[in-house]
């Protein structure tokens, strides 16, 4: 459904220098699925889910392939682009309240994505934004339909950002850090209707997160993301359960569940390269415990169990996937 094929974004910044903010990534989207992005902060994940979405800063170079349904989305024109946005991918984002305009009803606002994108009158647009509402758990939608974003808790704000986004059955969804501005019990329930909706439409969604326990709890498959490359990806089950990449291994390590009983949360000791210069070689070799001589070269990248894949010196005795950089 979703296929990012070898994926390099290069962001100018002063000095006519570039940030490669995402370094060469492979990753793939299934119907239904949701595939967890984790890593630090700077490692390219939103830059990812922009280039997905056709929204990258001005002036940004794209290269690789991004194929939605087959269809190659990187030659789009902007119109062309406007059309896929919001019919075939949708973006849920951190802040419901940017997404949602202050001054129009969400149900208007929810019946406007659909008339964005479908010949259909106001009547049948309304109806088919008051069943979205109640499909999102909007108590009461008929008569909430008129009322402005501010009648809303920032959970119900986030429900109304879902249904707009979802309004066109997208075949992918793009979730970037949906639940982060929200407080601990509305998350859950905001990541259960995501992969209830999910299972029920069919659209994959690519989930970018920075929490390992929001991909334990929803995620079919997980994509490690170090430096603007995956380092490690494959089923939440296989990874979390024996992590093949020392970076992987270390994000679990330093997740507080991990350590609740002895209060002792070990850190990632250093900081994520600057990308307007990357290392060559292993781009984690720098903080890696097991780093040794051969980590100055490019690490391989090698098929794991379950379908997963691995770029690590440790693991080059498995067979090779393909020459890419993730
Ligand atoms: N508009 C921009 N101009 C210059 N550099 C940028 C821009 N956007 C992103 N970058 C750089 O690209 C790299 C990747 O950033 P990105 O925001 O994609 O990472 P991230 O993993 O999503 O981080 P976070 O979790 O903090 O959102 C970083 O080095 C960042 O500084």
């Amino acid at each position: 459904m979703l296929q990012i094929d070898d994926v390099r974004v290069r962001i100018p910044v002063t000095g006519g220098r570039w940030v490669e903010a995402v370094g060469g990534v492979t990753l793939s989207v299934g119907s239904g699925e949701i595939v967890g992005l984790v890593g630090e902060s700077g490692c390219g994940k939103s830059t990812l889910g922009g280039a997905v979405m056709g929204l990258l800063p001005s002036g940004s170079q794209l290269s690789g392939q991004v194929l939605l349904d087959g269809r190659d989305l990187r030659g789009l024109t902007a119109e062309e682009y406007r059309r896929v946005r919001g019919n075939d991918i949708a973006l849920v984002s951190q802040d419901p309240s940017a997404s949602l305009d202050p001054t129009f009803a969400v149900g208007a606002q929810v019946a406007e994505a659909i008339r964005n994108h479908r010949d259909i009158g106001r009547r049948e647009a309304r109806e088919r934004a008051v069943e979205l509402l109640r499909a999102v758990g909007i108590p009461d939608p008929g008569a909430r339909y008129s009322d402005p974003p501010h009648r809303f808790s920032g959970g119900m704000k986030q429900r109304v950002v879902i249904a707009a986004a979802l309004a066109n059955d997208p075949s992918v969804l793009i979730a970037d850090e949906p639940t982060t501005a929200l407080d601990v019990t509305i998350q859950a329930q905001i990541l259960h209707l995501l992969r209830d909706l999910t299972v029920r439409t069919g659209t994959g969604v690519l989930l970018i997160t920075h929490d390992l326990g929001v991909v334990a709890q929803v995620c079919d498959r997980i994509a490690v993301m170090y430096a603007g490359q995956v380092v490690e990806q494959g089923t939440v089950r296989d990874v979390f359960a024996d992590p093949l990449h020392p970076y992987t291994r270390a994000l679990l390590d330093s997740q507080p569940a991990a350590h609740h009983q002895s209060g002792d949360l070990p850190v990632i000791l250093g900081q994520v390269p600057d990308l307007t210069d990357p290392p060559a070689g292993c781009r984690f070799a720098a903080r890696c415990a097991r780093v040794h001589d051969r980590c100055t070269a490019a690490p391989p990248v090698v098929e794991t169990r379950g379908g997963g894949r691995v770029a690590c010196w440790l693991h080059d005795a498995l067979p090779p996937v393909a020459q890419e950089a993730s």
